[in-house]
């Protein structure tokens, strides 16, 4: 029934929470009753008290307990039917079921399910594989008469569905009418593109009506409605084709990628137009770059997808294989890391930025989403957080994907503990405790900008950064009172007149004068430093400065350049780049004003002329040899004094991937992407000799 053995089934998922291995029948009997409410809650009104991960993880450990105690398992067990026996059916026959898919969760489980077609095929699937994105919306059944769009039908519980009907016109990619007078029942899945989530959740609010928690659960909600007061956009993506009415409208023997090209030619929009492609390959091993190369776009794709599908490409295969109760045996889903989580939010803190404007931000308790811990997100303005009723210590949904900022999207109402109370906001200016202005939705200190200033300009003006010795509190105080001063780089135009004014005296400012004057050497760390960016102190603003040497290569680099600076992680990068872009201004007026902004490869540790000058190495597995034991900071240490620079991710950036071979012989992701951008990759052995002369 499944590909997984236990073992799987539990290592699988790691990083997300659920209970670890079942270990008796009473444990087995809870375990199913926890998943029926949470499936009852999630296909009724979409609240339920579990994330994807947390459910799928209980799941898995259902089936391997099933998988090993076959004769015991519970009589309907959700296991095995489609959508956990939980969808509302509806009276809508379908054609021919409509299943979900099998899952497995990495490269080995791919495998798995490779040995298991060949076994059900009696051989090796002849015809190859298609890769289609798995797009995470709601499975609907497109029914075309003529070439008119007549009935739209929900999945339910795969024979029976709900008529939705009603939601003709509102789902791009299915036209009312085809190119053609086809008759035809097109299969795919209907979801909110991100655009049409953010007007969706617009819509709501203007209606009074809360956000959505997520776009699946907005879409299922969406598809059911039938009395709202306004009508919400969709997409529909077409996954395959049926015959209805007994017309026929594949040629025979059409391969799944020829049949998305006859109801693409119809005019239905279908997977292989969801930004991610279509790939036609020969056997797992090609299927699985595939995987690896969506899963890579993930967070750019106009429309969320939670995994990615493997069908056999012939559909004299597919029907020599079959399909089980609840999915085909010819296709399997790879699923991907979820992008949501559930936890909880245990405060909000306001930070007061450059302009004035509060920003609150979530404090949450760790949680692991898409390869980080995620400990913080953002929150938009006072309105935002009342409209999503968000209280301190609600479990609520967090959403994160690739370099996306994490951020918190809905509260789930049935697990608020008793006695919470409605996130406060801020009756004074967190910093200046001065008036706060609230005409608009996003708050801002009345002071606005010169709120932060005289703060921002003492600490650019010390010893540590630009260094003007003279230019103290007072003068401060004065410079920006007069309006003289209104950023950093206005220090370095200001006239003598103007000093005068400042100071009160024609000689302290003609000395002021010449320490401004002098300022303008200043290697770019301080500089930067100077500039108050958020998370750049001192040491930050080096190793920036170090790594890209010049106030235009920062300029330049995006989230995931500025990840390759040691101790700026994916959480962090994204908020530097913002605030570096908004900062354009102030970088422009330094420019004119002639102020240095290159930072003197003296300063750094790094032995110019050593062995990996110039480069940028990239660390991946365990080390051996000479360097066994070595842990990241050691291996960073060692990088920078032979000249290098660390990076953490593979880019075309890298010069050198150092990797040890893997135990199971199976190449590392980062080392895959090295063989495709052509990066030189060394065994730890290896570039212990290159290095030889440094190592401690
Ligand atoms: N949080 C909860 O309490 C809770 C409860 C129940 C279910 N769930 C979630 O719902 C999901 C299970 O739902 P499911 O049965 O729809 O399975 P699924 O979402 O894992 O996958 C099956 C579906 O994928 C869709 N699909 C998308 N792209 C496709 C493509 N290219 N080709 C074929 N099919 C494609 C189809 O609609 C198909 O029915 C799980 O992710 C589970 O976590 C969560
Ligand atoms: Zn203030």
């Amino acid at each position: 029934m499944t590909t997984l053995t236990a073992a799987q089934a539990l290592s699988s998922t790691s990083g997300t929470s659920g209970p670890a291995a079942l270990t008796g029948r009473s444990e087995y009997e809870a375990a199913l009753r926890r998943l029926r409410e949470a499936s009852q809650a999630y296909y009724g009104d979409g609240d339920s008290a579990m994330d994807d991960a947390s459910y799928d993880r209980l799941r898995l450990a259902l089936l391997a307990w099933e998988t090993e105690h076959p004769a015991e398992v519970a009589p309907g067990s959700p296991t095995a039917l489609v959508a956990d026996g939980a969808a509302p059916a509806g009276d809508v026959a379908h054609t021919t079921r409509l299943l979900s898919l099998d899952n497995v969760f990495d490269a080995e489980g791919l495998v798995a399910w490779g040995a298991s077609v060949e076994r059900r095929l009696g051989r090796a699937p002849a015809g190859g594989f298609t890769v289609e994105p798995k797009i995470d919306g709601a499975a609907v059944a497109a029914r075309y008469r003529g070439g008119r769009l007549v009935r739209i039908v929900t999945r339910g519980d795969g024979s029976q569905g709900e008529d939705i009907s009603h939601v003709i016109g509102q789902i791009d990619g299915l036209p009312e009418r085809l190119a053609g007078e086809a008759t035809v029942e097109v299969r795919g899945e209907v979801a909110f593109t991100q655009e049409q989530f953010e007007v969706a959740n617009a819509v709501r609010v203007a209606h009074g009506a809360p956000v959505f928690a997520n776009p699946r659960n907005g879409t299922a909600g969406t598809l059911r409605a039938k009395d709202r007061p306004y009508r919400l956009r969709m997409t529909f993506w077409a996954y395959g084709a049926v015959e209805l009415e007994g017309v026929p409208f594949l040629p025979a023997g059409a391969t799944q990628a020829e049949a998305l090209a006859a109801v693409a030619a119809a005019g239905v929009r279908t997977t292989a137009a969801a930004g991610a492609g279509l790939h036609i390959v020969d056997d797992l091993a090609g299927a699985q770059q595939a995987v690896d190369a969506m899963a890579a776009m993930r967070a750019e794709l106009p429309v969320g997808i939670d995994g990615v599908v493997i069908k056999l490409s012939d559909t004299a295969e597919q029907e020599a294989i079959g399909s089980g109760t609840r999915f085909p045996y010819w296709a399997i889903a790879v699923k991907l890391p979820a992008v949501e989580r559930q936890t909880v939010l245990e405060d909000v803190v306001w930070e007061v930025g450059r302009t004035g404007v509060l920003a609150p931000t979530a404090v949450l308790a760790p949680v692991e989403i898409d390869g980080s811990t995620v400990t913080r997100a953002t929150l938009h303005n006072p309105a935002d957080i009342r409209r999503r009723d968000l209280h301190i210590g609600d479990t609520v949904t967090v959403y994160k994907a690739g370099d996306i900022i994490p951020r918190v999207q809905a509260a789930v109402a049935l697990l608020r503990p008793a006695g919470a109370k409605p996130v406060p906001l801020p009756e004074a200016c967190p910093r200046c405790g001065g008036e706060i202005n609230t005409a608009q939705e996003r708050w801002r200190c009345a002071k606005g900008t010169s709120c932060a200033l005289p703060a921002l300009i003492e600490y650019a003006a010390g010893r540590e950064m630009l260094d003007i010795d003279g230019l103290g509190k007072t003068y401060v105080a004065a410079l920006v009172d007069s309006g003289d001063v209104t950023d950093v780089a206005d220090l370095f135009t200001l006239t003598l007149e103007q000093l005068t004014a400042a100071s009160g005296s024609s000689r302290r400012a003609a000395k002021l004068a010449e320490q401004i004057e002098a300022a303008k050497a200043r290697p770019l760390s301080r500089v930067f430093c100077a500039l108050g960016v958020l998370g750049t102190g001192r040491s930050m603003s080096r190793r920036i400065a170090r790594h890209f040497v010049t106030m235009e290569a920062i300029r330049r680099a995006d989230a995931a350049e500025m990840q390759d600076v040691e101790g700026i992680g994916p959480e962090k990068a994204p908020v530097i780049v913002e605030q570096v872009a908004a900062l354009a201004p102030v970088i422009d007026k330094l420019i004119a004003a002639g102020v240095t902004l290159h930072e003197p490869e003296t300063s750094a540790t790094a032995s110019a002329g050593g062995p990996l000058d110039g480069k940028v190495v990239v660390v991946t597995g365990k080390m051996a040899g000479p360097l066994e034991g070595f842990g990241r900071t050691e291996m960073n240490a060692l990088i920078e004094k032979a000249g290098g620079r660390a990076g953490s991710g593979v880019s075309a950036r890298t010069s050198v991937l150092v990797c040890a071979p893997s135990a199971s012989g199976k190449p590392s992701s980062k080392a895959v992407k090295a063989a495709e951008l052509g990066v030189e990759v060394l065994t730890p052995e290896a570039f212990a000799e290159l290095v030889a002369d440094y190592l401690p």
